[in-house]
């Protein structure tokens, strides 16, 4: 436990300052009602609307040391990054977004075509740490070139004969004539604690946790609402299936009528409102949900 742990009581979550991962990061933590005081000033460590929680803001890379060392209690990047720094944290939950695979990629025209080759090799990477541990588990000997960024132009430029980078579109790889030889890992944003911090803040911890679930389980989610007559019901239930159980509930006003709501996937939404439509559902409404807690 750190000072800071054992002296105050308010839980510090990292968060990044900056980079692709910040922005979405911030949306689903507020999504989930918890709104930063000062999320686009230069303030690096902000209140929140629970005055029991603080975020600090800082680069996705030194998020895993500052929870390692309880510098913060919480933290949120990329699991490249907490591997990257083999820091000691546990791994609380995963995001699911943020997708990227470090891969090995050699010149297209390489002779290179397997790891194997590599043995002797010079690699260019950002990442010279899971490259470190990765080649001397295969028992290969390389030299590792350790780049800031831009690392696809190394084979080009004649500093390194392949590199190790991540790629999520593929476009970066392709577009500078690379060819992708083997996969390391498939990185996604997570979400990471402190191993004393679920002793001071267990309970705050498992607030936040339901809180960013129910946001995540929503997502990609509608709340369909119709009216339908009983003799139709069975044809819209057949509609449903497969989906989260309709509920289905009388209409007050109108003996016959029955309302029916289901949560639905969008991807689903397009056809299924039709169908439901010929099915015998009318007075059909699609609602956005924010959060779905179990
Ligand atoms: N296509 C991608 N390329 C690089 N990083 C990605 C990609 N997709 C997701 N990420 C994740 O984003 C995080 C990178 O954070 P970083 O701050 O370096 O952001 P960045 O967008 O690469 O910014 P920078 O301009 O500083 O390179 C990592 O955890 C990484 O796994
Ligand atoms: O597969 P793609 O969708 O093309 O994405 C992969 C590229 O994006 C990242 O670079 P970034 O934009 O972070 O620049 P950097 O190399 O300077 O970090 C990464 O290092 C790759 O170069
Ligand atoms: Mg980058």
């Amino acid at each position: 436990m750190n000072t800071r742990q054992t002296e105050k009581r308010i839980l510090r979550l990292a968060i990044p300052n900056k980079g692709r991962i910040a922005d979405p990061i911030i949306e689903l933590i507020e999504d989930s009602g918890l709104i930063l005081q000062n999320s686009v000033s230069r303030k690096l460590i902000t209140g929140t609307s629970d005055p029991a929680i603080e975020v600090l803001f800082a680069r996705p890379v030194d998020i895993p040391a500052y929870v390692a060392s309880g510098a913060a209690d919480l933290g949120i990047t990329g699991r490249d990054m907490v591997m990257e720094r083999g820091a000691d944290v546990e791994e609380l939950m995963d995001l699911k977004s943020g997708k990227a695979t470090l891969v090995i990629a050699v010149p297209e025209d390489s002779d290179i075509a397997d790891v194997r080759d590599l043995d002797g090799k010079k690699i260019a990477t950002e990442f010279p740490g899971i490259c470190e541990r990765y080649f001397r588990d295969e028992k290969l000997s390389v030299s590792i070139v350790s780049v800031g960024g831009a690392c696809e132009a190394a084979p080009y430029l004649g500093i390194a004969d392949a590199i190790v980078d991540l790629s999520s579109s593929g476009n970066t790889i392709r577009t500078n004539n690379l060819r992708v030889i083997s996969e390391i890992l498939v990185s996604t944003t997570i979400l990471i604690a402190n191993r004393d911090a679920q002793k001071i803040y267990s309970e705050k911890i498992a607030e936040f946790c339901l809180a960013i679930e129910s946001v995540m389980r929503a997502k990609g989610k509608k709340y369909l609402m119709m009216n339908v007559h009983r003799e139709a019901l069975e044809a819209v239930r057949n509609v449903l299936p497969g989906l989260s159980g309709p509920t289905v509930m009388d209409v007050a006003s109108e003996d016959n009528l029955v309302a029916v709501h289901a949560v639905v996937s969008e991807d689903h939404l397009y056809g299924l409102v039709s169908s439901l439509k010929n099915a015998g559902a009318r007075d059909i409404l699609v609602v956005p949900i924010e959060r779905m807690i179990r």
